[in-house]
């Protein structure tokens, strides 16, 4: 023994966190959906003023790896909430949500880092302090509460109050996420929309998203074909995104329901009950006309949102 103080650590815990689509069309800042990819985060917290960060898998050279990391930052602030004794910690990532392409990535690394610093400091929050805590961090609560709950949730921000309700569609919906391969920060893709929009296109959201949310709660499918079209935020953003529109039609043509923005993109998703393979397929190489290279995805639901799994 050296004679020097032992340096305490805490329990090692590791989560696993799903991807997120959030608007799905007319539901911007609203609806999200948790999918079947997911990132896990190996956390141990330490007294000793270190930070350590070890990242496979997607943003490897890219994402930092120091203090200015978005899961440490996060996890300090839980650390700092609860004036628990600990300085840095030994973070281990493996990433497979792929970084600003619409699902959920910044959500995916915030729930992750929260969910995780609680199980190691005891659990001192519960889920919705988890869900106001990610929300504050993330600024909207559309990824962050399908990553905290699985399922399709449909979230609000109401002064101070922030709530959630999950639940499962009454209709066997797949996805099928055309992804290009370029990053578009939400950011970015936010500083694209208006400071206001028009009434009547406000009142065609309104029904939209009402109707969505109807059709995925009741199992009725008919109004589908119409219910994932939006006015408020994709007109604005469809510049950002060559050939947007017309992937849109084309997974329409091979039997998709409906189609919309995954997030705010540059990812484009579509929701169908089957022929997911042709509407992939019609996706790429619709994106492909528009010199846009990209591949896709074939996603199901989540249901169980973040949890522990060491
Ligand atoms: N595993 C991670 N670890 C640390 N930071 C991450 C991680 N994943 C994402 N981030 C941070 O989040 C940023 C991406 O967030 P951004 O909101 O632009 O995209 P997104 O969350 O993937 O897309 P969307 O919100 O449209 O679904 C990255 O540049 C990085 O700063
Ligand atoms: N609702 C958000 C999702 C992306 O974080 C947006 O569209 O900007």
């Amino acid at each position: 023994m050296s004679g020097g103080i032992a340096l305490v650590k805490s329990e090692t815990v590791i989560v696993q966190v799903p991807a997120t689509t959030a608007n799905c069309g007319p539901g911007f800042d609203a609806l999200g959906i948790a999918c079947n990819i997911y990132n896990k985060l190996e956390l141990t917290l330490t007294e000793e003023n270190k930070i350590e960060i070890e990242i496979s898998g997607e943003g490897v050279g890219y994402l930092p790896i120091n203090e200015k990391n978005l899961i440490w930052k996060v996890v300090k602030d839980v650390i700092d909430k609860t004036g628990a004794a600990y300085n840095g910690a030994v973070i281990k990532m493996h990433n497979d949500v792929p970084l600003s392409r619409g699902l959920g990535s910044s959500a995916a690394a915030i729930v992750a880092g929260i969910v995780a610093a609680n199980y190691a400091l005891g659990e001192p929050f519960n889920k919705q302090d988890v869900l106001e805590m990610a929300t504050a961090v993330e600024g909207h609560p559309d990824n962050v509460a399908p990553a905290i709950f699985g399922g399709m949730t449909v979230s609000l921000c109401s002064q101070s109050a922030v709530k959630t309700i999950s639940f499962l569609p009454k209709l066997p919906l797949k996805m099928i996420v055309a992804v290009p391969k370029f990053f578009l920060s939400t950011k970015k893709a936010r500083k694209a929309l208006p400071e206001s929009i028009p009434i009547k296109d406000a009142s065609f959201n309104i029904a939209h998203v009402a109707s969505l949310v109807a059709a995925m709660c009741t199992g009725n499918a008919d109004v589908l074909s119409y219910a994932f079209d939006d006015k408020l935020h994709q007109p604005y953003r469809a510049e950002l995104i060559p050939g947007m529109y017309d992937v849109f039609a084309a997974a329409k043509k091979a039997g998709a329901l409906g189609a919309a923005l995954s997030g705010a993109g540059p990812s484009l998703i579509a929701f169908s009950l089957d022929n997911e393979e042709e509407i992939g397929r019609a996706m790429v190489e619709t994106f492909s006309k528009y010199q846009v290279p990209s591949s896709y995805l074939l996603l199901n639901i989540d249901t169980v949102g973040t949890h522990r799994i060491g």
